[in-house]
């Protein structure tokens, strides 16, 4: 009987794939179009026109528009390589995809740059962050923690908290361990160390269970007044907080693209409730019940209301220049309460 850390790494050496040679001199060899052609600085970003080979372009794009390349002697090759096997190691899922976690990227990019919250980050803090981002679902298979524990999935003998959160952060480990993937191989041994703990707290943070917490300790910062996160303990919590408000951003788009992504997270949901109660004989979570399809307006306002809302007020408290997320959000809750009254 193989013990749980076997099983999955197993299970996960079977399954991980590393890019091709032929992929990353692909990307490589490709010509990298504009940010504005790209729209990459817009809060009201789609990636839907964007094709698979795009979605890395515009990716490498980030990273040299942030000069990611330069401050860091990032191996252009290897940068390319790795962005190929994190693209290959998100499974096809519905909703926790690769162009999920590329969304998350792009928010978190807006952040820095439209923004305006580039310069009371270090370099480190935003490699770090950008990078969590697209790592941060790493071998998602569509399930929530709960489901691992239900499965008795090695996953959740390996972590009985955070079971999901704990494994991406483990994938991005492997990735950046196997050979040619490692882009933070020039980094110093005391800089390569701080950035793989702002990496690991940063996915651990993307945990919804643990944001309550956090939500609460920031939110007595910002009300008294705080503006400059000099602590360490204090920068982690702004960049926790940073990971949620991109992990849920798409909340925040237009109305076509909100219903649009709010179809796929339900799909997704819809999904493992149909795995509990043909497999498990279990009642699933109202949000996983397709029978309860109709209920859905009246859960994203409770979506927004609960978890939503005060975090984007607070980031907005916080910087201003953030008020267009909570505005977008604002809009939302009103296009799902419309469709909940009519319902
Ligand atoms: C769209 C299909 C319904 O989607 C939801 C239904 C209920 C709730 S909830 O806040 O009540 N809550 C969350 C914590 N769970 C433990 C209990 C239930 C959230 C969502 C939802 N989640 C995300 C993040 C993946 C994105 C999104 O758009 N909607
Ligand atoms: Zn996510």
């Amino acid at each position: 009987k193989l013990s749980a850390k076997q099983s999955v790494a197993l299970e996960v050496l079977s399954y991980h794939a590393m890019a091709s040679k032929e992929e990353t001199a692909a990307l490589k060899n490709s010509h990298i179009p504009s940010a504005k052609k790209l729209n990459l600085y817009s809060f009201d970003f789609d990636d839907l026109p964007l094709g698979e080979d795009l979605t890395l372009q515009a990716t490498i794009r980030m990273f040299l528009e942030l000069d990611l390349v330069n401050k860091f002697h990032l191996s252009y090759e290897v940068l390319c390589r790795w962005l190929c096997s994190v693209r290959k190691n998100y499974r096809p899922v519905t909703y926790h995809n690769w162009r999920h976690a590329f969304n998350v990227a792009q928010t978190m990019f807006t952040m820095f740059t439209t923004g305006k919250m580039r310069n009371m980050l270090t370099d480190l803090e935003v490699i770090g962050l950008i990078v969590a981002c697209l790592c941060h679902d790493l071998d998602h298979r569509g399930t929530n923690n709960a489901f691992q524990l239900k499965v008795d999935s090695p996953l959740a003998v390996l972590y009985s908290t955070s079971t999901m959160e704990h494994h991406h952060f483990d994938h991005s480990i492997l990735i950046l361990n196997s050979e040619g993937n490692n882009i933070f191989e020039n980094l110093s041994p005391e800089d390569y160390r701080k950035v793989i703990k702002i990496l690991e707290s940063a996915i651990l943070a993307t945990d919804l269970a643990l944001y309550f917490k956090k939500r609460g300790n920031f939110q007595t910062l910002v009300e008294r007044g705080e503006k400059k996160f000099v602590t360490e303990e204090k920068k982690e919590l702004l960049r926790n907080m940073m990971m949620t408000a991109c992990d849920v951003s798409a909340i925040t788009k237009p109305w076509p693209i909100q219903q649009r992504v709010a179809k796929l997270v339900a799909s997704e949901f819809f999904e493992q409730g149909d795995i509990e109660k043909s497999q498990l004989n279990l009642k699933p979570h109202a949000m996983m019940d397709r029978e309860k399809e109709d209920e859905l307006p009246k859960m994203q306002v409770g979506f927004i209301d609960a978890i939503c809302m005060p975090l984007y007020k607070l980031m907005a408290d916080f910087w201003e220049p953030l008020n267009v997320m909570l505005e977008g959000c604002e809009g939302n809750r009103r296009n799902w309460k419309q469709k909940h009254v009519e319902n």
